[in-house]
């Protein structure tokens, strides 16, 4: 029987700019293809921090050139972005497919992601997108009222709410779409947040976390994999240390040891390992594998990359 997975894609897959994007997209595409000819069911998940953040700044600027637009809610932009990725990505796979003689389609699905109005995350912005910014940059940008954070050394960057994904109002579409063979690509940029209102749903100004809502598409799909696809093709411990140990596997007691001890970074590595514990843990059998583009076949032969299992 096919196997079934969810990628979830890094940043590193997609770039930042569009000039990047395109380029990457086809790089990306051709690891994606030669998952989908050793016979794997595809569900791609991507993220979007840089994209949003974009998308978000330039509707400013052009408030500022004409006072009667309106403002742009961060879950149409979120939406925008699924559609701006999801177009690229889409044809680069498409492309990719047939030129392997592969007929496919590839559909990207605009996802809206269902989130609790009430969830702590909204007092507490953690989500960073958009560039990076210099000092000045960021005080310019929070007397604007954006909350700016130092970012490990590495400049300062906007953060927004990222509240946790609760459901996927199009996961039927996506599983529809999966049984009958095609490419999906769903939950971009963690899907749109809205919160249920009857049967209205919401935009909420938020940024969910794409290893989460990929996490929890995997587990809707009764996928058999979850894979996450980042820079590193291992997790480590004591990271970037002289005493760096790259990890082949995590057990969910030795994951809680690890998370306990702060060894995975929070806003990068941990929400991966939080995400991928949640898929390994919620059914008997079910894996999560964290590696890199690059290893992807290798990781799923059993080769490298980081397992975890229950
Ligand atoms: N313990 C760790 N093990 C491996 N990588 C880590 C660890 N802690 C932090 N990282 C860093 O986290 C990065 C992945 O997070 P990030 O770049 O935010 O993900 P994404 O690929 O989804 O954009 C890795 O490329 C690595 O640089
Ligand atoms: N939405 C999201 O998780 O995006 P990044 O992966 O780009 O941070």
């Amino acid at each position: 029987m096919k196997k079934k997975i969810v990628l979830a894609l890094g940043g590193n897959a997609l770039g930042s700019t569009l000039k990047e994007q395109m380029d990457a997209v086809k790089y990306t595409s051709k690891a994606i293809a030669d998952l989908i000819e050793e016979g794997y069911d595809v569900v791609v998940a991507h993220g979007n921090g840089p994209q949003v953040g974009m998308i978000n700044n330039a509707f400013t600027e052009y408030g500022k050139v004409d006072s009667k637009f309106p403002y742009m809610p961060l879950s149409m932009c979120v939406a925008m972005s699924q559609a701006y990725i999801g177009y690229d990505l889409q044809n680069a796979l498409r492309e990719e497919l047939l030129n392997r003689g592969i007929k496919k389609s590839v559909t990207s699905i605009i996802t809206q992601v269902v989130v609790d109005e009430e969830d702590p995350a909204f007092e507490r912005p953690t989500k960073p997108i958009g560039p990076f910014m210099t000092a000045d940059e960021a005080e310019v940008n929070r007397a604007r009222g954006m909350v700016v954070v130092e970012d490990s050394g590495r400049g300062y960057r906007r953060v927004v709410a990222s509240p946790k994904p609760q459901d996927i109002v199009e996961i039927d579409t996506v599983k529809s779409l999966l049984e009958a063979g095609e490419i999906v690509i769903a939950c971009g940029g963690g899907g749109i947040p809205v919160v249920r209102e009857g049967n209205h749903l919401k935009g909420v100004g938020a940024v969910i976390d794409k290893d989460f809502a990929s996490s929890l598409m995997a587990q809707k799909l009764d996928a058999d994999s979850f894979v996450v696809l980042t820079a590193v093709e291992k997790v480590a411990i004591k990271f970037g240390t002289p005493e760096q140990e790259w990890l082949s596997e995590l057990t969910l007691d030795t994951a809680k040891k690890h998370i306990e001890n702060k060894e995975f970074a929070e806003g990068s590595m941990l929400p991966k390992v939080l995400a991928g514990l949640s898929f390994a843990s919620s059914k008997p059998g079910r894996k999560t594998l964290i590696t890199s583009l690059e290893k992807a076949a290798d990781g799923l032969a059993g080769k490298t990359g980081t397992w975890i299992k229950s």
